[in-house]
């Protein structure tokens, strides 16, 4: 078996070193065309990484749910390539199937032709078969193009009750597709199908079943028993011809099933395309769709009885969240755990308080806490943060920002570096970075950053060692920066207009700590320093932005400030 790396290919240009990162060669290209010297980059062998991959064979699912859709998206979510050979277009809904259409033999055949030819995947994984030809073509392409492993789930009936592939095709599945295959993930009702119609009803039934479907000639058999009657535990049976293994699990409850049986055959297909032992490739696909059911449980698709489970958990975060607005800068409240704990409060009372002040962004710059503790805080604090709709960053700690999925981090020059951090957090999260000089800000909007901080602008007891870059140099940064900027370093309602006066269009706001968390009232402080920042903004020029409602659930803070120009 071969091992794949996953590394993102990386593109040259004859002539010129490796380039590391998409922003990296989005620069240099942009650079190369202002130089007038651009050439298309050509992919160079050496650079290249082959990356796992595997063809489903099946049915199109148009409410996306199952089928072809859903095997994209468990591949997609399990980081591997996954090419499509549509056998039936399904007209679907989470209210049952309105149609089937058939796609002809030949050309079924050659789309597998197409991509076998050319594409070499790894794995073949099956769906809906709808005829005996097509059973026969993919078995026929397989021996001219045979590959590292075939995993069939012998779709028939779909979980609304329409039957995807007659009982005509029971033959050739055990004469001719259930002998190639690796494995196979036969449901109740499909086992009790291949085995004549015998009755499945109890686990013991499950072991009998294993073993006769092996018998038919897969190598390893996993029979999924979600529709066992009475009972509260979902259970697999697996066999691999010598032993049995019982996965028992506590069943989710959710109306959200519809497709878990293709998720789950692609996930273990999506596994071994990566170079896992059957087993494991079984275990940790289990432990997938259990996530994406548990995750899925109360999203709301459609109309009917069964939604379809979220392959990616990612549909409710995009609904609380919103994306990064430089406005949020404006009043950037960072907190301190040693302020905090002298006054006698918690990180999350402290960070409710700015809020409720009027804060616009909050980072927890928390330097002495254990990282338990400040993954316990992120999380609390993020829930108050995604009520009010402000955006919740940390300071530092990549690994907290992803556990907790806040909505991004700060970092500084000594940190990791922000093209990194963007590979890790990907598209969406905010990334800040603290830079003194242009070079810095040149190399943060390189990186993919989305603000940079620019401080200390005045000296501060907060951050040892810092060296101050005045107003002056606050201004050079600025002008300099392709990105929004925010102060920081020494700043309070004593010159927060001083700063804010400066008069630069891509300084959006003051960050602060102490002027916040070194007094006795939160609260009172934020909305001094806030009254001041809209005083400094020359008032009248600048103008109240309201966010769209569903970003922020309580309207006295369902805004943002914009200057008018
Ligand atoms: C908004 C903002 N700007 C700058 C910093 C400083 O970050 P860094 O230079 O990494 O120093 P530490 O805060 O980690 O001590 C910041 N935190 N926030
Ligand atoms: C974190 C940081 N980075 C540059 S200055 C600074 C400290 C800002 O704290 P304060 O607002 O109390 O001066
Ligand atoms: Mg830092």
């Amino acid at each position: 078996m071969a091992y794949f790396c996953t590394q993102i290919p990386v593109l040259l240009n004859p002539g010129v070193a490796c380039i590391k990162s998409f922003h990296q060669y989005r620069f240099l290209h942009i650079k190369a065309m202002q130089d007038d010297k651009v050439s298309t980059p050509t992919p160079s062998d050496e650079c290249m990484v082959r990356v796992p991959h595997v063809l489903t064979v099946a049915g199109s699912d148009s409410g996306a749910g199952a089928g072809i859709q859903a095997d994209l998206k468990a591949c997609a979510a399990r980081g591997v390539y996954c090419s499509t050979v549509i056998t039936a277009v399904t007209a679907q809904n989470t209210v049952g199937v309105q149609g089937v259409n058939i796609v002809p033999e030949d050309f079924v055949a050659e789309q597998l032709r197409s991509v076998l030819s050319d594409m070499h995947p790894d794995v073949v994984k099956t769906g809906m078969l709808p005829s005996i030809g097509i059973v026969k073509t993919l078995c026929q392409s397989l021996k001219e193009f045979p590959v590292q492993a075939l995993v069939v789930d012998p779709v028939m009936v779909s979980t609304s009750g329409h039957t995807l592939a007659g009982p005509s095709i029971l033959d050739s599945f055990r004469e001719e597709l259930l002998p190639m295959a690796d494995i196979v993930t036969p449901n109740l009702k499909e086992a009790s199908a291949l085995l004549g119609g015998v009755p499945l009803e109890t686990i013991a039934d499950m072991h009998y079943a294993a073993k006769a479907i092996h018998d038919i000639g897969p190598r390893n058999v996993l029979v999924k028993g979600g529709d066992l009657p009475a009972s509260l535990d979902a259970v697999d049976v697996f066999y691999d011809g010598k032993d049995f293994y019982v996965f028992q699990s506590s069943r989710i409850m959710t109306p959200n099933t519809h497709g878990t049986g293709c998720t789950l055959a692609s996930s273990v297909a999506a596994e071994l395309a990566k170079g896992s032992q059957m087993l494991s490739a079984v275990k940790v696909a289990k432990r997938y769709i259990e996530a994406a059911l548990s995750y899925s449980k109360n999203i709301a698709i459609g109309g009917g009885r069964q939604g379809p489970v979220d392959h990616l958990l990612k549909l409710k975060s995009n609904v609380q969240r919103r994306p990064f607005d430089p406005c949020d800068l404006f009043l950037y409240a960072v907190t301190d755990s040693r302020m905090n704990k002298r006054w006698g409060r918690s990180i999350v009372d402290a960070v409710k308080a700015a809020i409720e002040g009027g804060a616009t962004i909050i980072q927890l710059r928390e330097k002495e806490v254990e990282t338990s503790d400040f993954l316990e805080a992120a999380k609390a604090c993020l829930k108050i943060c995604r009520v009010h709709g402000v955006p919740l960053l940390i300071n530092d700690r990549i690994d907290v920002a992803l556990a907790s999925d806040a909505d991004g981090v700060h970092i500084g020059q000594s940190d990791m570096p922000a093209h990194v951090a963007r590979a890790l957090l990907g598209p969406d999260k905010i990334i800040g970075v603290s830079c003194k000089t242009p070079e810095h800000a040149l190399q943060a909007w390189i990186d993919g950053a989305d603000y940079i901080g620019s401080g200390g602008v005045y000296p501060t007891n907060t951050k040892e060692n810092n060296k101050t870059i005045g107003l002056d140099g606050l201004k050079t940064v600025c002008l300099s920066s392709k990105l929004p900027v925010v102060a920081i370093g020494g700043i309070g309602i004593s010159n927060a207009q001083a700063v804010m006066g400066l008069g630069v269009p891509n300084l959006k706001g003051v960050a602060v700590v102490s002027a916040l968390f070194d007094r006795e009232c939160v609260l009172t402080e934020t909305r001094k320093l806030l009254e001041v920042l809209k005083e400094s903004n020359q008032m009248g020029k600048l103008k109240k932005c309201w966010r769209s409602p569903h970003t922020s659930r309580q309207s006295n803070l369902n805004f943002c400030y914009q200057k008018i120009s």
